[in-house]
């Protein structure tokens, strides 16, 4: 039947992250959304049993509900699935759900079953160093350091009451706050592998007290990357990646270079992403930065933009 419409289960739509993708599909007539009871929403047999009805699960989910979900469906499940958690980021028979990673990661996210949305920092640091490393500009070796603060949503429904609530037992008062000290935050895996580095990179994540956006910066030394390139060379190589890709802009160089601030918020409620190089020509340094909402291209609408993908529906 042709007026067929594909059916989508979010499960997790209780979540932040699932909220927000029901959010966006809330004005599509062109889906049929399958919702699950409010109080069943962890009972394994009722998840199943929508998970098995639908054409496309969106698991929105903690890793270990992640993996339960993949598991009650099974391996030869006609169900296609996108999972928000860090669950399946570098399996290897998991397609990584970043459309403008590399040359044909579109089509490969649109054919594939399974496909695992990438984490709110890795988009913003990924985006800024893979295509130098396809370029053969920054070396597969090179120590990279990535510093980066998040709006507190981020940390989801959990750290939301922390930093809302100050009669929480376990409030958050401070303005901003590093976390991840141990430099083992779970998005390193996912940063090298995807990144396309040897080495593993060191990563600083931070939280603001603002609920959603977020900046991540990539600091480079010119002088120990291939062929010593200038900032130029840095932004043409982004450029060159990303042209005609409408979700992820490169800030045209004169204009990212005369910026007094960045404002991690910029990008709140879009599904885009904004890349910056920054530093003073002739100065020997770079950082590299990348502006999103870590909801948006972070998170839901990354999700929404594989979900289209799949089903051919993408612009
Ligand atoms: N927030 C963000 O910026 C981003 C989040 N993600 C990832 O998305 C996933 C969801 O995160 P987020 O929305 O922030 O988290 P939340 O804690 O806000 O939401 C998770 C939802 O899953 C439900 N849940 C927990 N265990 C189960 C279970 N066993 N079966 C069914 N439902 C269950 C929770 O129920 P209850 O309502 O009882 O808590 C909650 O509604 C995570 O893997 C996260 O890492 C990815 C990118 C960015
Ligand atoms: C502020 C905050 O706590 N952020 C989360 C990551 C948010 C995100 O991208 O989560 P996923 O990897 O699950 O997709 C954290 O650091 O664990």
């Amino acid at each position: 039947m042709t007026d067929m419409k594909p059916k989508i289960f979010i499960d997790g739509e209780h979540g932040t992250t699932g909220l927000q993708i029901r959010t966006r599909l809330a004005g599509r007539n062109d889906l049929e959304i399958l919702s699950i009871p409010v109080e069943r929403r962890k009972d394994p047999e009722a998840r199943a049993e929508f998970l098995k009805a639908s054409d496309i699960a969106i698991l929105c989910l903690p890793d270990a509900a992640s993996k339960e979900a993949v598991a009650l469906l099974g391996d030869d499940s006609s169900t296609r699935v996108i999972d928000t958690s860090t669950a399946f980021r570098t399996a290897p028979d998991w397609a990584y759900g970043f459309a403008e990673l590399t040359k044909g990661q579109a089509d490969k996210i649109a054919q594939a079953r399974l496909v695992a949305n990438p984490g709110c920092y890795p988009t913003g640091a990924i985006g800024l160093i893979r295509p130098l490393v396809e370029a053969g500009i920054l070396p597969a070796d090179y120590p990279v350091s990535v510093n980066a603060v998040s709006g507190y949503t981020g940390g989801g429904k959990q750290m939301i009451v922390q930093m809302e609530n100050p009669d929480a037992p376990d409030a958050i008062t401070a303005p901003h706050f590093l976390y991840g000290l141990t430099l083992s935050h779970k998005h390193v895996a996912e940063l090298q592998t995807h990144g396309l580095l040897d080495r593993r990179p060191l990563f600083s994540p931070s939280v603001g007290r603002f609920a959603q956006g977020m900046l991540v910066q990539v600091p480079l030394f010119l002088g120990d990357l291939n062929g010593s390139p200038s900032l130029v060379d840095l932004h043409a190589a982004l450029e060159k990646q990303y042209a005609g890709a409408g979700v992820v802009e490169v800030v045209p160089y004169a204009e990212g270079i005369a910026l007094p601030r960045v404002d991690p918020t910029e990008l709140n409620d879009t599904n885009r992403m904004k890349l910056f190089v920054f530093g003073t020509e002739g100065g020997g340094q770079a950082n590299l930065v990348a502006v999103l909402d870590n909801l948006g291209k972070g998170a839901s609408g990354a999700a929404v933009q594989n979900m289209d993908l799949m089903l051919g529906k993408a612009a």
